[in-house]
């Protein structure tokens, strides 16, 4: 089946060297070491803003808190800096958070439409029109995001790059697609991306999916493991849980490839998951490309600047 999702994740590795290439001509507009950084978005871009904090915060670049962005309430702690995600730029809790913002904390915005609601309210814009989308879920424009970003942090995306052209290529395991169940599991800023492989197994497959940061599936979340289960984490995996999982009879993967080409493969996963169940990975149900509420959502932008200045 030819696909939208499945071109736009095909397209990561080309993306991903634009963005290297863009995080070197606009370093100026990223934030600067020692920023203290809160970065917000929703769904998918909020997931990808959890793996950049959690990345940034892990290098020493600066202190850096996720949020999502309908959850405005902590931002009255002073950050120096708002980054906000968001492919469509139109995401009512981004905008009506940017609009609370202005004047009062600088913006940067990555978003694939810089003349959207949300770019025209920032006082700084990455545009990644170039990764832009036309499918509901996201995928490349994600990655995108978070590669600019990773390559602003000094990270070189080559093997990164290397890693997600050969993923394009192979051949997922037949047993991967027979599970019922799927937990990812993350360590440190990759936990952000066990949270995204979820969601877009939930989204592309309606999989009933989990995620977790990896050690924390021991506590609890493991006793719903059994041999319909395929339990990957993203990343290497802390010594003794591979056992552990196996011992309830599901399946154990975990990846020595770069981390955000590991979502290239989830995400894959999704869609032949999808295929197989009769689905069309372009029309997830119950799902829109950007979702602007009218009138229901709260803090109003006032609201949203009294937070801010609180
Ligand atoms: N289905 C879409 C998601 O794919 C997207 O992650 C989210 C945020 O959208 P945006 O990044 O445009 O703000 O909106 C919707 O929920």
């Amino acid at each position: 089946m030819s696909t939208h999702v499945g071109a736009e994740i095909a397209g990561q590795p080309d993306c991903w060297r634009r963005a290297a290439e863009l995080a070197h001509r606009d370093a100026a507009l990223l934030p600067a070491r020692g920023e203290r950084v809160a970065v917000v978005g929703c769904g998918t871009s909020y997931f990808i803003a959890r793996a950049y904090a959690a990345l940034r915060e892990s290098l020493g670049a600066g202190e850096t808190d996720a949020f999502p962005a309908s959850d405005s309430t902590p931002l009255g702690r002073g950050y120096d800096r708002i980054v906000a995600l968001t492919r469509s730029g139109t995401t009512t809790e981004v905008v009506q958070l940017l609009a609370g913002a202005a004047g009062a904390v600088p913006t940067l915005v990555l978003t694939g439409v810089p003349d959207s609601p949300a770019g025209q309210l920032a006082d700084r814009v990455l545009d990644l029109g170039f990764a832009d989308e036309r499918s509901v879920v996201q995928t490349r424009f994600a990655t995108t995001a978070l590669q600019l970003l990773r390559a602003g942090l000094g990270v070189d995306l080559t093997s990164a790059i290397a890693d997600a052209e050969l993923v394009l290529y192979e051949r997922l395991p037949a047993a991967w697609e027979r599970r019922g169940q799927f937990t990812f599991l993350g360590t440190g800023w990759t936990v952000g991306l066990a949270d995204e492989a979820a969601l877009k197994l939930r989204e592309v497959a309606r999989a009933w999916t989990e995620s977790y940061a990896a050690m924390e599936y021991r506590h609890g979340p493991i006793s719903i493991s059994d041999r319909s289960s395929l339990v990957w984490c993203l990343g290497p995996a802390p010594s003794g849980l591979k056992d552990e999982v196996e011992s309830t009879g599901a399946l154990f993967a975990a990846d020595a490839i770069d981390p955000v080409a590991a979502l290239v493969r989830a995400q894959r996963l999704a869609v032949a998951l999808a295929v197989r169940r009769g689905l069309n990975p372009d029309r997830p149900r119950n799902v829109s490309r950007s979702v602007i509420l009218s009138g229901a959502f709260r803090p109003t932008a006032a609201e949203a600047a009294r937070i801010l200045r609180a």
